[in-house]
């Protein structure tokens, strides 16, 4: 049994020392002492005997053990070698009946593709012309050599010596020896590399025929064949010299991206003959790139080891038509171009002129490549296009996004930008965040629609000539809608379009809508601003608004039903400006001379800020879950300091009212109203 037992252990060790796959030798290793230890156990557990039936008992185990180690064991090597042979050669990728042209196969590349293709099974066209790496001279040499490679692998393979700009003659042969062509691989290429000036017609010439001329020979040359029997595989090969540009090769650069253009269009004329036709780029070490690449990286860029890559690219399980992929060492991906949103240069399908003034202002947003993304197809590019000129027909024109983050912080000091003060007991609710029924005044939400306005070009991209900036905007009138309920902290997004553009003579009218929604895409907010830009009237643009333009409404002939005033302070628009809106108008003097005012002008969103209050306190209890929208045209400006009046009429549940100056008696928001979802006070 000693012998028996020695031989054993000396098998299993046998065995461990052939494990390929040490993780499976682990799992069973483990398994095994498992096994052991839990036969230990059952012997203590088991009732006391006498000794001898003991000895005999542990012998019998350990027998019994080391036998199932091995049986254990020899199951983990089958199972071992079964995957190994499912993992590598089980689903072998085979060439078996295809016949594969790889055109520069005497060397680098090339001659990969053409071992690995005829080791699997291929039969291959070694095609060389033989010459030096700048395409002169010839020989038969090289792919001879790999000719006599393959074939002493036992593998089947015939020798071409012609250009590739004589491409029916490389065809030929292969028709000649094999009868077909399945597989075309256009990797022959030569260098010239001299800066832009020193490139003489021939350095250009030569480099194009034998890249791009060849390559489109040879695959013109194919092509018949190929569609005949429908099937084939093209391969182009390109290079990041072409995609990105490499000092010293104008030639080069342009024949490799021109590859990219060739496969493009060889992909589409071929998908329904079941011809694919795919780029590599790759970035290999070859007597193309040799002195070229910093040695370490050169030492790395193993053909080899981009071959499979593109023998999968040639095998009809690869589905790929028009894909480029970059490989190099060991690596590869796919490459592919994007394109940016882009901006629309015109305000309207009227106008016919793009200046090139407007260009510049709008530059930053042609440039954004922030939602780029990939074209598939022409039609696709057509069909943008088309979108584009529909959208400008609905006056949909570019859209703009930004982020506004607020919290009780935020409401307060607005609350305390529009006159809201904790002498009146009814306002703590806006100034007061442990206030129980503390909530926002609702004309905040004026803000993430105004600030998107202000960080964006989003007015003057609107305007064909002429930008709009602080020292020529008003704001002209303002409307504000909530369309679900407020939050009192939170992050909101609003997209903003310019919806209408208006010629007033004296200025242009800019209309914006935005829209905000909530962390959850849930829209809160709507507004919509008309910006008076001043002097940037009379060119050419209609006057009226467009359906949607939210009308203002004249308030009843009627004596008011009910008057607030509340002062305004000499810091008013200092205070009220922290929320937000910066503009030096309505702060800094100089700043305001150069806009035509006197001294600095309140903004007049705190005025409509005022007016709000005046209503929600009236009406609906300073209850902001029942505001529903608002409307007001700033007819005036206002100095900080001044007293405002607000002259309020109740019709049903909408308040229509006028807001003007106590010291001067001019009106300085007209046409105004705000609706309410239902009307608290008792009349
Ligand atoms: C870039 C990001 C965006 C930034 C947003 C804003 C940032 C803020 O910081 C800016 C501000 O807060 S500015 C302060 C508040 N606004 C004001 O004080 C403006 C007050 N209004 C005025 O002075 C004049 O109405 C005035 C000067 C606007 C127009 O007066 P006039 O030139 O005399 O025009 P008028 O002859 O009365 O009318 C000509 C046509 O224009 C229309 N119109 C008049 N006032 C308008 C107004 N406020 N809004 C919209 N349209 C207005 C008239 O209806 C008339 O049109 P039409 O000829 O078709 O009848």
């Amino acid at each position: 049994m000693l012998r028996s037992n020695t031989e054993h252990i000396f098998k299993i060790i046998q065995i461990v020392i052939e494990f390929d796959n040490w993780s499976l030798f682990f799992l069973f290793f483990f398994t095994i002492l498992f096994f052991i230890i839990k036969a230990i156990q059952d012997f203590f557990a088991a009732p006391s005997f006498e000794p001898k039936r003991e000895i005999q008992f542990i012998k019998k185990i350990f027998h019994i053990q080391i036998r199932e180690i091995i049986y254990i064991f020899r199951g983990a090597k089958a199972m071992e070698s079964f995957f190994y042979r499912s993992k590598m050669s089980g689903d072998l990728m085979r060439y078996d009946g295809r016949v594969a042209i790889v055109t520069g196969a005497g060397a680098g590349l090339g001659r990969e593709y053409a071992l690995l293709l005829a080791e699997r099974g291929a039969k291959v066209v070694v095609n060389d012309l033989g010459g030096t790496n700048s395409g002169e001279g010839a020989s038969t040499r090289a792919a001879d050599l790999v000719v006599n490679e393959i074939k002493s692998k036992g593998g089947i393979a015939v020798a071409d010596y012609n250009s590739v700009v004589d491409g029916a003659k490389v065809v030929e042969t292969a028709i000649d020896n094999f009868g077909r062509v399945d597989i075309v691989i256009n990797n022959a290429g030569i260098l010239r590399d001299r800066s832009i000036l020193k490139i003489s017609d021939q350095d250009w010439d030569l480099v194009h025929d034998v890249h791009l001329k060849g390559s489109f020979k040879v695959t013109q040359a194919a092509w018949p064949h190929m569609k005949k029997q429908n099937y084939g595989r093209i391969i182009m090969t390109s290079s990041n010299s072409g995609i990105y540009g490499n000092f010293g090769q104008a030639n080069y650069s342009a024949a490799k991206m021109g590859l990219i253009g060739l496969a493009n269009t060889v992909a589409i004329e071929g998908d329904k003959y079941n011809i694919h036709c795919n780029v590599i780029i790759p970035t290999a070490a070859s007597r193309l790139t040799q002195g070229i690449l910093p040695d370490m990286l050169f030492d790395e860029l193993k053909p080899q080891l981009i071959a499979p890559v593109v023998a999968y690219l040639c095998h009809k399980l690869c589905e790929d038509n028009g894909t480029y992929i970059e490989s190099a060492a060991g690596w590869a991906a796919k490459v592919h171009s994007v394109r940016g949103k882009g901006c629309v240069l015109r305000t309207s399908i009227e106008q016919d002129i793009v200046t090139p003034e407007y260009v510049r202002d709008v530059w930053s947003k042609v440039t954004n490549m922030k939602d780029a993304q990939h074209v598939d197809n022409i039609a696709e590019v057509s069909g943008h296009l088309i979108q584009v000129l529909e959208n400008l027909q609905d006056r949909k024109l570019n859209d703009f996004e930004d982020d506004f983050k607020f919290s009780a912080k935020d409401l307060i000091l607005y609350a305390l930008g529009i006159g809201a003060t904790v002498k009146d007991a009814n306002d703590l609710r806006f100034l007061y965040e442990n206030d129980a029924d503390f909530q926002p005044i609702p004309s905040f939400f004026v803000l993430p629609g105004l600030l998107l306005s202000m960080s964006t070009n989003l007015v003057s991209s609107a305007l064909p000539e002429g930008k709009a900036d602080l020292t020529n905007i008003l704001h002209g009138e303002q409307y504000l809608e909530i369309c679900d309920d407020i939050p009192t902290s939170g992050s909101l997004t609003s997209t903003g379009e310019v919806f209408d553009v208006m010629d007033k003579g004296s200025g242009a009218v800019v209309v914006t809508n935005t829209n905000s929604f909530d962390e959850n895409g849930r829209l809160l907010v709507k507004n919509q601003s008309s910006i008076f830009v001043v002097g940037a009237g009379k060119f050419g643009g209609k006057k009226n608004p467009v359906n949607g333009v939210i009308p203002i409404l004249p308030a009843p002939k009627r004596s008011p039903d009910f008057t607030i005033q509340y002062k305004t302070s000499k810091d008013q628009a200092a205070l009220y400006r922290l929320s937000g809106d910066l503009n030096p108008l309505h702060i800094d003097p100089n700043f305001s001379l150069i806009a035509g005012y006197k001294i600095p002008i309140l903004h007049g969103l705190c005025s409509m800020g005022f007016s709000v209050r005046a209503v929600l306190a009236k009406y609906a209890n300073n209850n902001s879950s029942l505001f529903k929208c608002v409307k007001v045209r700033f007819a005036a400006p206002i100095i900080p300091g001044q007293t405002l009046k607000i002259d309020m009429w109740k019709e049903g549940k909408r308040i229509h009212f006028v807001t003007s100056i106590v010291e001067t008696g001019k009106n300085v928001i007209i046409g105004a109203y705000m609706d309410l979802k239902e009307i608290t006070a008792k009349l």
